[in-house]
Order: structure tokens, then sequence, then C-alpha cells
């Protein structure tokens, strides 16, 4: 590769639990990963808390550590994508760029009684109007308003335009830049409640019934566009960040769900499914939110989103918390000797339920215990319920997209990636429960490749948008096997378990 023609593009994935940076050469395939876990905080019930110290640090030393295991200068690299947990903010100071409160995470349910508050003064219809999202706990706004509430000052100083807010993408850019740029993309600002998707323009009158000054706010950048350079004190050389995406969109992308009716689902900590509707904003009867997939040449495609709190974090849990698992692989293993005979059902609200229920106060249960109930049938329970709710949330994606005279989502197949995919129990179970096909492809990194495209592709390094689409390729297909009167019992079963769960 001559000089000036280098095609090495970095993705930084900044997930819940790791931050990961992975270098793509031209023919994208990975050539270099750096990797760091964090810690995570929980103050109170239902509170999850980031130190914004963590999230930087893992940022850099992943980049630093990519670049060194792909043998890759930061010259070398043609452009950044960034890819990032959604909804979690940060607050900081816009003259030193000290943090002025921990990161509030996406799954944090403090707020819960002020979307209560919101909700019963008949706000939810406006909300939801303009956002395509719901008065929920997870989503920005309400974390934003709740530490300009309690932090001291905060809101004076907000007002005086002494702080800046912003969702992890904005942090890192901030900092990245050496404080050059704020600024975000439509998918980030999508999820703060704040922003009108149909209009792409933050929204004063959310905004004022929230009282968080606009002011604080981020410039709304397209999901490829120019988001500044690195600082030269960081990596020697200015590299351009010329992608960002929240990373659930960012894997719409990686997977190259790019025409209306194509699926995915993410499965990490918690899962969610993205249903790309094209130019047309789909107003969900089934209470999914409608969000933006991606922002590209100032043109908006659209999605319905089905986000699950709790996936892989079940299965953490039965690791780390019940310690019945030495690793996760096991719980594959162990749900396949599970005694069939019992029905047991786990509803994993730990920290709440989310699509299509909205419970920020249900809380977890397991239902149908017996005598000689063991690990082996409580880990397939903790599987079958990632497959029960992926049912739930397709099939009110169909329902929505059938009802708006488009071809049927029946007629696609699900793409899955994310850490859980390793689990061919998991995803042949959730081939069952849907009773249609799932495909896993060759590349698991789609979070990481879709963002990585954002940015290659705007820096005229990778290909477009056809040739993307046909580099993606299938690894395993799992097809339904299940028998259609067991299906139906087992669901049933899971509603009944859900009904029992709920607390509204
Ligand atoms: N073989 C497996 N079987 C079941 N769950 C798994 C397996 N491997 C990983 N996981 C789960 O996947 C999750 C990690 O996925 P990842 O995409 O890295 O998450 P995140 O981006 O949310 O941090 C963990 O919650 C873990 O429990
Ligand atoms: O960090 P992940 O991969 O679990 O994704 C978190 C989501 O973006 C939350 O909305």
């Amino acid at each position: 590769m001559g000089v000036g023609m280098t095609k090495f593009v970095m993705a930084i994935d900044q997930g819940t639990t790791s931050t990961r940076s992975i270098i793509f050469d031209g023919t994208m395939r990975v050539v270099g990963l750096g990797q760091q876990e964090f810690p995570q905080s929980y103050p109170q019930s239902g509170w999850v808390e980031h130190d914004p110290e963590d999230i930087w640090k893992t940022t850099v030393s992943t980049m630093r550590g990519a670049m060194a295991s792909a043998g890759v200068a930061s010259s070398d690299l043609a452009a950044i994508g960034i890819a990032n947990q959604r909804e979690t903010v940060i607050i900081w100071d816009r003259e030193d760029g000290t943090p002025i409160h921990p990161a509030i995470v996406w799954q944090d349910r403090r707020t819960g009684d002020m979307c209560e508050r919101l909700r019963s003064e008949g706000l939810e219809p406006l909300f939801s109007e303009r956002t395509g999202l719901l008065l929920d706990p997870y989503f920005s706004g309400t974390k934003i308003a709740w530490i300009l509430d309690h932090v001291e000052g905060a809101r004076g100083r907000a007002e005086a335009g002494k702080l800046l807010a912003g969702t992890i993408d904005t942090f890192l850019i901030w900092h990245l830049t050496g404080g050059k740029v704020h600024a975000t993309d439509a998918t980030n600002a999508a999820r703060t409640l704040l922003y009108d998707i149909a209009r792409n323009r933050w929204d004063e009158e959310l905004a004022a019934i929230l009282n968080i000054p606009l002011a604080m706010m981020p410039k709304v950048l397209d999901s490829a566009d120019d988001f500044g350079v690195t600082s030269r004190s960081l990596f020697g050389a200015e590299i351009p960040i010329r992608g960002v995406a929240g990373d659930q969109q960012a894997a719409t992308v990686g997977q190259a769900c790019f025409t209306p009716g194509m699926m995915k689902c993410t499965y990490g900590t918690g899962a969610f499914a993205v249903l790309n509707t094209g130019n047309t904003l789909v107003r969900s009867e089934h209470r999914l939110l409608s969000t933006i997939a991606y922002r590209l040449n100032g043109e908006t495609t659209y999605a319905l989103e089905g986000s699950i709190f709790i996936a892989g974090a079940a299965v953490q849990w039965l690791r780390d918390g019940m310690k019945i698992l030495s690793n996760a692989a096991e719980s594959g293993r162990l749900a396949a000797r599970a005694d069939d005979t019992q029905h047991i059902y786990l509803v994993p609200a730990f920290v709440g339920l989310g699509a299509p229920h909205w419970d920020a106060e249900a809380r977890g249960a397991i239902f149908g215990l017996v005598r000689n109930t063991g690990p082996a049938e409580i880990a397939k329970a903790a599987l079958e319920a990632v497959a029960y709710q992926t049912h739930d949330l397709v099939t009110a994606m169909h329902r929505d997209w059938g009802g708006q005279g488009s071809a049927p989502a029946e007629e696609t197949v699900l793409r899955v990636d994310g850490g859980m995919v390793a689990s061919d129990w998991t995803m042949q179970c959730i081939a069952d429960m849907l009773a249609s096909p799932v495909d896993r492809p060759t590349v698991l990194e789609t979070t990481a490749l879709g963002a990585a495209w954002l940015a290659a592709s705007y820096a005229g390094v990778w290909p477009g948008r056809e040739e993307f689409s046909q580099s993606w390729a299938l690894e395993r297909r799992f097809e339904p096997q299940m028998d259609g009167d067991l299906r139906a019992r087992k669901l049933a079963g899971w509603h009944d378990a859900v009904r029992r769960t709920l607390t509204n």
C-alpha cells in the first residue's frame, strides 16, 4: 500500500461492560483488537453508574492496544468510527471537561417517578409523537434533568452555557478532539427524548418540559460526517473521526440491513431488535419504539426497535451471582441436559421490563420450581427467556410493519450478532420460538464493522452500500424444528409468567 493510500480504519465500540477498539484493513478484515472491561457501579437499588474516567481511559488504551496488535501507526488510519452504548449520559464543564456527576447508564431506573409524573400529566403522547419513544427512565432526557436537579448549582451553570451534555459518543468526540467538537449523530440524538425525529431537530417544547437548556446539547450531524480530528497529543497523528452511531444502529449497518423489512437482533447485556422501515416513520401500535436507523447524506432511514434490558446479563447473573455456571458457554451445555418435563419460566425483570411492556417497577421472578429443579433447568429457563422475549418483539414488529401495507417482515429472516450468539442452543431456541430462520453471519463484530463502514465510506476508503451488503456472509442458518403445539404451550406458559410479574 503506497503512501497516502492507507485504508486501515478503526472502530471504537464503547459498550456497557467493556470498551473495544478494532482495526480493519482495506478488505474489511479485523487486523487488530484492544478490549478492556471496566467496573459497574450500583449505588442504590435500580441505579447503574459508570465512572466517565473509566470510559475515557479504556477508550484511549484500547485504541493504543489495537494499533499495537495490528502493527499500525496512527498515521496509517484513514478514519475512526464510534459506536456507543446508547442513552447513557454525562454532563461536564465546558472549560476543563470535568464531569459533574458519574455517567447515568441506560439501565438506570432512578427517574421512574419523574416519568410517572409526566405520564400522569398526560404528556406521553406528545413525547411519543415527536421522539418515537415512551416515557421510560431508559432514555437520556430524564437522566439529564435528574443531574441538573440534584447537583448543586448545575442548572444555573447549564443556563449560563458553562456545562455541556452528551451521550457517550459526544463525550468521546469532545475528549478525542481536545474539546474542539461538541457533536453527536442523529441515531444518538434520537434516544434522548429531546429530539424530533420527523423534523430532525432538537425540540424546544420537550426541552422546556424537562427543564433542560438546549444550549448544553450537541450539534447533530449525519451518522457518516465530519466529527473533527483527534488531537495530535493523543496518538501522534490527527485521525479523522468520520462515523458515529448508537451501537444497535451500528450493528444494523454492520448486518447490512439497508432494505426496508430487514431485521437484526444483537444479543449482549440486553437484546435489541431493529427493523429497517426505510424512509417511513412507522408509529408502533404495540409499544415498540420508532427510531432513526441511520442518517446518511441528510436522508433519514427509520426503524422500529424492540429493546430487552436483560439477555446475556441473566447468564452473567447465573455465573457471578448464583455461581451455578463457571462460564457463560456452560449455560447452553446445561440447558441441553435439563429435564424436559419441568416447565420453569424465568422472567428476567432485574431492571424492570422493556418492550413491549415498559414496566419500570417489575422485578425478576422464577415460576414452576419443583423439588428436583436444579442448575440445568434454571439455565435453560434463562436462555429460553431470551427466545420468548425475541418472539414477543418480532411478533409486535410484524403487526406494526404489516399494518403499513409493506412487504411482511415474516418473509425476512432475523440476522443475529452479539456475545450471546456464540450459544448454538440459544439460537436454535430463538428459531423455534419465532418459527422462522435465524441467520448468524461469519463476522460477529457487526457493531464495530458498522461503525467502521460509516467512517470508511465517508472517507472514501471502503465500498458503498451495495458492495458492502454483498460482502455479508452467512456462517450458519438455524431452522425452526419445534412442533407447533409444544411451541404454543411454551409461549402460553411464558405469557402467563410475564402477566404474574407485571406491576402495571
Ligand atoms: N456461549 C454463551 N452462551 C450464553 N451467553 C453468552 C455466551 N457467551 C457470551 N454470553 C453472554 O453475552 C454477553 C456479552 O456479550 P457482548 O456483546 O460482549 O455484551 P455487551 O456489548 O453488552 O457488553 C454476556 O452477558 C455473556 O453472559
Ligand atoms: O452495550 P450494549 O451492547 O449492551 O448496548 C446497550 C444499548 O445501546 C442500550 O440501548
